[in-house]
């Protein structure tokens, strides 16, 4: 599904991540790895958000020769989003279904499930981290991406909204959606079947 081949990336003259070859098969992924290890820059290589040495497939399809098909079946939701904080969560989510060409009812159904529907008329900047942290997380799912990459989904949301994200995990896993996390709390496996779990250790990233 997803495969990364002759990966370096460097900030400056400091090196982050180097590695040959990771490749990893449908299903729920996990990566882990302490702080500054890479994850998020990882993350961030997948999603084409920042430039790097090597070659990213998933499912055949080249990130740095097709992006923009490639980007249309990726998601992306960062472990901190930032947005403009004079836009409203509608215009957000409204932007999201445009460019993804859903329908208006999953983000209305998304918002709904995270109880967020309330909020929607109101800027963002007047946000709690939890509510913009589901914001991001209702974006994320709308669409029909291939991959969800979910970077420290669980920080900052209270038990409820982990349970029904989790719950959310597992009803697109079931219809064939793949998934990364990162998660610095232990993803408990009554919770979630993870398929992979993985660390970053030495720039390299390593199956555990
Ligand atoms: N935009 C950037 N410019 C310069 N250095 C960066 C940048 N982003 C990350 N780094 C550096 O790259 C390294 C990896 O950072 P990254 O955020 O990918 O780690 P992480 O594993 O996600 O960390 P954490 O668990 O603390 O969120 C760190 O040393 C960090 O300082």
């Amino acid at each position: 599904m997803l495969s990364l081949i002759h990966i370096h990336k460097k900030y400056g003259s400091h090196e982050v991540l180097n590695f040959s070859e990771w490749k990893i098969d449908s299903g729920i992924h996990w990566l882990k790895g302490g702080n500054g290890t890479g994850k998020s820059t990882l993350f961030r290589i997948i999603s084409g958000q920042t430039p790097f040495k090597g070659k990213v497939e998933l499912n055949g399809v080249n990130l740095k020769k097709e992006p923009v098909k490639f980007r249309s079946i990726i998601s992306f939701a960062e472990a901190e989003p930032q947005y403009p904080l004079f836009i409203t969560g509608q215009e957000l989510i409204d932007f999201y279904t445009g460019t993804r060409n859903a329908k208006a009812s999953q983000a209305a159904n998304l918002a709904d499930y995270f109880e967020m529907s309330a909020f929607l008329n109101q800027k963002v900047g007047g946000y709690s981290s939890g509510m913009l942290k589901k914001l991001s997380l209702i974006c994320a799912f709308i669409g029909d991406p291939v991959l969800y990459i979910l970077d420290e989904p669980l920080i900052t949301i209270d038990i409820a909204s982990a349970d029904k994200l989790y719950q959310l995990i597992k009803e697109k896993a079931a219809q064939g959606k793949s998934f990364l996390l990162s998660s610095h709390q232990e993803v408990s496996a009554d919770k979630l079947k993870l398929d992979g779990v993985f660390n970053i250790d030495d720039k390299q990233v390593i199956r555990l």
